[in-house]
């Protein structure tokens, strides 16, 4: 994998660039969509490449590992030919995954011991066994083994928290560069700051991990119900510290507003199930603000869920028949609405990409934030 960085805005450390995979190229900054269970839900590949035009999206190693499970996966010749996406994937390495949907679940140094939410049958997550499932599921970029510090924590907890974090790490990658792709060709592994919200511990583990020297870099334990200002300041001094010549990729963010403050921070990748899951209860983010297309408003309105946008979905079908569909509760209302806000969402880190190549990103992104925050 390799890291080509193309602009940089001069009025923030916004920055342009292009990430090589073996399964193709990423323009950053870039948006991925989240496709947890070998799927992004209610969208097919061909609408993510045509009109979403998504350029890599993300797999999850707790879900693929319980379900279908990793025979499967090997069968199929990994997640790229099962599910038919040709394109980058990113698997994350699951220890977020167990703390958010596995009711019981014990960290110790070996690893989290955990009982599957769907069966309640019990495993174990270690840093080796992780990079092992990730490479049976042979994702372009896969993640460390971490744990997600919750927030809020005692300091105490944040430092130990973040140590084994970071002994954790050490044992992904001895595991990951004694260990070869599957399938023929090469992965990456991405380590993952920690630290919670103090600025010493966030410190140091954005030192230990640029010290790895990995091919790109992770930002963790954010988006996890910190305030938006904590979360700038902690990615703001994270960045300073992470490596320039390394794409940056922040974790679990976030809404249209927080991914542009965080692109003028220095970030260059983002994941968040916003776009999809707030889409299947009728929240639409459009070009001219927020639409809760469930609102009496929209009943006979006709217009195009969002004419700017281009794209089949987003011009094709009107505001008033999505509506109608959401409160008939039919199939194709969450398919309308997913497809449209993953396309907003590549539309808007596309504009990013633009403006900070013609060098006018700061001012573009502060008129921009304030239009994405009104409610239609
Ligand atoms: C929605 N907010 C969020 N914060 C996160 C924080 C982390 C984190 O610290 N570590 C790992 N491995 N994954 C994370 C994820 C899943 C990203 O899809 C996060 N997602």
């Amino acid at each position: 994998m390799t890291f080509e960085l193309q602009a940089q805005d001069p009025g923030s450390n916004a920055r342009a660039g292009k990430v090589t995979t073996a399964h193709g190229v990423i323009e950053t900054p870039i948006f991925m969509p989240v496709g947890t269970a070998a799927t992004v839900k209610a969208v097919h590949q061909r609408e993510l490449k045509e009109d979403i035009q998504a350029q890599i999206i993300l797999g999850n190693t707790y879900h693929l590992y319980l379900r279908p499970g990793l025979d499967i996966l090997e069968k199929a010749g990994g997640l790229h030919k099962f599910n038919g996406w040709d394109k980058p994937i990113l698997t994350d390495s699951g220890g977020y995954q167990v703390f958010s949907l596995s009711g019981t679940r014990k960290i110790i140094e070996e690893g989290v011991k955990f009982k599957s939410h769907i069966d309640g049958s019990t495993h174990l997550f270690t840093p080796e066994n992780v990079m092992d499932t990730q490479r049976t599921i042979g994702a372009d970029i896969i993640m460390a083994f971490d744990e997600c510090t919750p927030y809020p924590c005692e300091y105490d907890y944040a430092k130990n928290s973040m140590h084994r974090t970071h002994r954790w790490l050490k044992r992904c990658c001895e595991r990951f560069d004694s260990t070869e792709g599957k399938y023929g060709f090469d992965q990456t592994l991405f380590p993952i700051v920690q630290g919670s919200t103090f600025r010493d511990l966030r410190t140091q583990s954005a030192e230990y991990i640029a010290s790895m020297n990995r091919e790109g870099n992770a930002i963790g334990g954010l988006s996890v119900g910190e305030p938006a200002e904590m979360m700038y300041e902690m990615t703001d001094l994270v960045c300073s510290i992470l490596p320039k010549d390394k794409p940056r990729y922040l974790m679990g963010v976030g809404t249209p507003a927080n991914i542009l403050e965080n692109i003028a921070l220095g970030v260059d990748m983002f994941d968040c199930v916003l776009p999809t899951r707030n889409a299947r209860n009728g929240m639409l983010f459009t070009t001219q603000g927020i639409i809760n297309i469930r609102n009496q408003r929209w009943k006979d309105d006709f217009s195009p869920i969002d004419a700017e946008l281009g794209g089949y979905t987003s011009t094709f079908y009107s505001k008033a028949y999505l509506r109608h569909l959401i409160h008939a509760q039919e199939y194709l209302a969450g398919m309308i609405a997913s497809v449209h806000n993953l396309t907003f969402y590549l539309w808007l880190v596309k504009q990013a990409r633009e403006q900070i190549k013609a060098g006018t990103f700061a001012a573009w992104k502060n008129v921009m934030v304030e239009k994405l925050m009104t409610r239609l």
